[in-house]
């Protein structure tokens, strides 16, 4: 029979004492052969923001780990970023985009989401700083979040970008606090506290350090050691079939409709003025 490991998306860079090492820039990625549980730190200061190539990364490692049959994933950033967890996606990848490389990053986007979405072993997110746009979209992938608080910040703020946060976004945010806050946050664009994050249930549990996190993260994992892989990969993948289908059926359709606005001269007007309040 298979071993089974589980996976934490995590950053930090102390703390697994083990086995299989895999340092790319960007991502470090490590599983401890005894527990089967892999780590992985997402590593791109200043803000731990998505470039096409950490995407590549995350997705590359992601579907090694499927390989691997680990037994979970904790999910994190590094800690010397200290307050970012992850800024969002890339916003010069959108800003003045090459179509080329812009139709490309919206594919890749695509199929890590359904990479992490769909894990067939169980996954947490370590949440140690802000998370913003994309950011909250990786840790809301995940079956479990554990927040460290309590200053720091988590939502999905397309809107306030002047962008629309895709169905197959908002979906997964309505699977985890419901439909009609799903719909209120992602309408206004909001960002909850640590506090008011755990209040509206968009994150399991909050700690006020990150290594106390971690621990709850493992705690969270090995809670499936009675429970058969098979059984749980089955039972995740009817809960989240539904989701991860329609973006499987509308790949193409989904990616146009981006391609399209993101290049328009009023969202465009938008992303300048967003990039530029952030370097003030
Ligand atoms: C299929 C696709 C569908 C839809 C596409 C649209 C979807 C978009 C989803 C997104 O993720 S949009 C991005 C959402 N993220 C944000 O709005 C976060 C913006 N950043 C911040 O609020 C802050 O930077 C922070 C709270 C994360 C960290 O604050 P602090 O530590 O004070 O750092 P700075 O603000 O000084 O930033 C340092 C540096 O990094 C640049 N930067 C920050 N975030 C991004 C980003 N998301 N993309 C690109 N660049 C970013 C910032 O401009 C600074 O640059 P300098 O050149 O001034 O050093």
């Amino acid at each position: 029979m298979l071993k089974r490991y589980n996976i934490i998306l995590y950053s930090t860079n102390k703390i697994v004492n083990s086995c299989r090492y895999v340092s790319q820039s960007m991502l470090k990625s490590t599983v401890n052969e005894k527990t089967g549980i892999a780590t992985v730190i997402i590593n791109k200061p200043p803000v731990n923001c998505i470039s096409l190539e950490l995407l590549n990364k995350i997705n590359t490692e992601i579907n090694k780990l499927q390989k691997d049959n680990i037994r979970g994933m904790i999910l994190t950033s590094v800690r010397s970023l200290q307050k970012v967890f992850c800024g969002g996606l890339d916003i010069k990848e959108f800003y003045n985009p090459n179509p080329d490389r812009l139709a490309k990053y919206l594919t890749n986007l695509q199929d890590t989401w359904l990479s992490l979405y769909m894990t067939s072993f169980p996954t947490v997110s370590v949440i140690n700083g802000h998370s913003l746009g994309g950011g909250c979209l990786i840790a809301m992938c995940c079956d479990y979040r554990v927040m460290v608080g309590p200053d720091y910040t988590i939502g999905l703020n397309e809107t306030k970008l002047g962008v629309v946060p895709p169905k197959w976004f908002q979906d997964t945010m309505a699977a985890i606090i419901g439909h009609r806050k799903a719909e209120v946050s992602v309408i206004a664009g909001k960002t909850y506290t640590t506090d008011e994050a755990l209040q509206i249930g968009l994150v399991d549990e909050s700690s006020p350090d990150i290594d106390n996190a971690y621990k709850k993260g493992i705690q969270f994992l090995n809670s499936f050691e009675k429970i058969s892989p098979w059984a749980f990969k089955m039972t995740k993948n009817i809960s989240r079939q539904p989701i991860s289908q329609w973006l499987i059926d509308n790949k193409q359709k989904d990616l146009e409709f981006v391609f399209n606005y993101m290049q328009t001269p009023s969202v465009q007007k938008h992303l300048g003025l967003y990039l530029q309040s952030l370097k003030k």
